[in-house]
């Protein structure tokens, strides 16, 4: 996956790359021509008594070189390094389209941080790796070694070979160096990670860091990691300081052995003047390249370390798709379970046991129980958001998994306990964001969930901002807002997973009363832990660790007297001791 990605996006772009590198090539070797033209004038001056007018044709084909360097340098940077950028666009695409494709079981052994950081810094890593640091590379060795061949080839063998002695070992101090300064380096980056862990979880806690009084505590540990990092910095200064000027030492003292056996030469009439000068020029033509052997290095370990982070995220296979042959039809709501049972990844106890039950089109089923007795679960498989054995949850009449996922899930509609809502307007988050939706509907919608006379006392209406920046809405108005958000898509089937909670018993009950008369012929499920809430349901189950313990109507299971029954007196009792 991680060869495809990249192969896939080089493949599309062959053409690009390939008059880059050709770009590259020619600048680079050209850079490389301008030392010989340079020395040759200065034989010519030399001969001619420093006239002018024979080095003329020398001086116009130093400009040329310059401008063909200057015109090739720039097509290639905009070519490689610009394709650099796309393909940081591309892989960002790719992974948030295989995020998308994921489960929750996926995500519910991830952290978000993480990801957050796969999608920003490993990305950008991979771009410099395939970008500026594959250019850098490219262009120095091409300058790297024709420079050393004209040193050797046009100049002298000798002095090139005593010139370039110290060069090796400036490139092992330099990798050593570089070395200590990459775990060093990793050292400050995962003390930045800590210090923005604690920013990120602060902010978002900041109610409870208020409530509880917790500032003091929390700005001292914050000290702590950012003096922790302060101090990584420092350390890591204490190598880097010391690179740049190790390597212009090694450089001076290659300057230095030049001069004394160059000048040397000329005197004795071994080389020229020019030969001279061409050849110091080569060797500061060196210099840049050889400095940023280091960086590139460190750049395409990281590069390649975070490609691999890439590549353990783009090669999870997503473990709920569409059969080949996926039923692409909205099923119409008769849902049926058979010896349901059912374990989360890693867990202990199976997290529903033997569920079977029938509810016909057009039904309402009630599903009460403890806290973690599975209800949540239910509706998680009714929405295929975890695969179950075949057989065991059918709608109309066929396996859950023959449908495709789209048509199930517009079929389906689920009002979880905890609502998202998106940094947008209001209609958006009722519509989420689909254009297909008239006003008439979403006001419908709006009404019918009881959240219609809130939003016209908002100051835009329906184009209110919600979210952080705009109006933070009320447990009781989000959970509205999110039945509106299911009911537009006038769905086969409903479930309402606790979602009345946080409105009060007579906003429930005319929610329900509405619901009644706007849904008939359609399925409802009512996930509660209130029975006012279920009561008129056709049939309610009583989860309990999993299994269904009790069901019937409100009235037989009133009649058993067991747990139901129990619930019901002591949520009675709660509310005469209110009133
Ligand atoms: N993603 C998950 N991975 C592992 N175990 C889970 C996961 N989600 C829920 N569980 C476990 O499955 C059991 C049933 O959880 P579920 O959320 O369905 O309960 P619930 O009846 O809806 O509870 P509540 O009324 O508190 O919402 C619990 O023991 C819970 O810890």
């Amino acid at each position: 996956m991680k060869d495809s990605v990249l192969l896939r996006f080089f493949k599309s772009r062959k053409l690009s790359y390939a008059a880059g590198f050709a770009f590259m090539f020619a600048a680079s070797f050209i850079q490389t021509l301008f030392p010989k033209v340079l020395g040759s004038s200065v034989d010519l001056m030399k001969e001619s008594g420093f006239a002018l007018r024979p080095v003329m044709t020398n001086v116009l084909w130093m400009v040329l070189i310059a401008l063909a360097v200057f015109v090739f340098t720039f097509l290639w940077r905009n070519m490689i390094i610009g394709n650099g950028r796309n393909l940081e666009c591309y892989i960002r695409e790719e992974l948030f389209r295989h995020l998308l494709t994921l489960s929750p079981s996926f995500y519910s052994t991830r952290k978000t941080g993480d990801l957050i950081a796969h999608a920003i810094n490993d990305i950008s890593a991979v771009r410099m790796t395939f970008g500026p640091a594959t250019a850098m590379s490219f262009n120095g060795i091409v300058i790297c070694l024709s420079s050393i061949y004209f040193m050797f080839a046009a100049v002298d063998v000798r002095l090139a070979l005593l010139t370039l002695a110290p060069l090796p070992l400036i490139v092992a101090l330099m990798l050593f160096i570089g070395r200590k300064i990459q775990s060093r380096f990793r050292i400050v980056q995962d003390q930045f990670g800590l210090v923005t862990d604690k920013v990120q979880e602060n902010i978002s806690g900041i109610r409870v860091i208020k409530a509880y009084a917790q500032e003091r505590t929390e700005i001292e540990k914050f000290g702590a990691l950012s003096r922790g990092m302060a101090q990584s910095n420092v350390n890591l200064i204490k190598v880097s300081a010391a690179l740049p000027p190790l390597i212009e030492f090694g450089f001076a003292v290659c300057f230095v052995i030049s001069l004394f056996y160059g000048s040397r030469m000329v005197l004795r009439g071994e080389i020229s003047i020019g030969d001279f000068v061409a050849f110091n020029g080569y060797l500061s033509l060196i210099v840049s390249p050889i400095v940023s052997i280091g960086r590139v290095v460190t750049i395409f370990q990281r590069g390649m370390a975070s490609l691999g982070r890439l590549y353990d995220i783009l090669s999870v296979k997503p473990d709920i798709m569409d059969s080949p042959h996926a039923l692409r039809v909205r099923p119409e709501g008769d849902i049926e379970m058979r010896h349901l049972t059912f374990s989360y990844e890693g867990a202990g106890v199976p997290g529903l046991t033997d569920i079977s039950l029938r509810l016909p089109q057009g039904r309402t089923l009630g599903v009460i129980g403890p806290t973690g007795a599975g209800k949540s679960t239910l509706a998680a498989l009714l929405l295929r958001l975890y695969n179950t054995a075949p057989g065991q949850i059918l709608v109309d009449g066929r396996d859950i998994g023959d449908y495709s996922l789209e048509h199930l899930r517009e079929s389906i509609a689920l009002v979880p306990q905890d609502t998202f809502v998106f940094a947008s307007t209001v209609k958006d988050n009722i519509v989420l964001f689909k254009d297909t939706y008239g006003d008439g509907e979403i006001e419908a919608a709006s009404r019918l969930s009881l959240i219609a006379d809130s939003i016209s006392r908002f100051p835009d209406g329906y184009d209110t901002l919600l979210g952080d920046r705009g109006v933070n809405l009320s447990g009781g108005q989000k959970q509205r807002m999110a039945i509106a958000r299911a009911l537009i898509r006038d769905p086969a089937v409903l479930i309402l997973d606790d979602a009345l909670s946080a409105v009060d018993a007579v906003t429930e009950g005319r929610i329900l009363e509405s619901l009644r008369r706007a849904r008939k012929g359609r399925t409802n499920i009512i996930i509660s832990h209130r029975i006012s809430a279920l009561m008129e349901a056709d049939e309610i189950i009583v989860l309990d660790k999993g299994a269904i313990r009790e069901r019937g109507t409100h009235e037989t299971l009133l009649q058993k007297g067991g747990m139901y029954y129990d619930l019901y007196t002591a949520q009675q009792e709660d509310v005469q001791r209110k009133a």
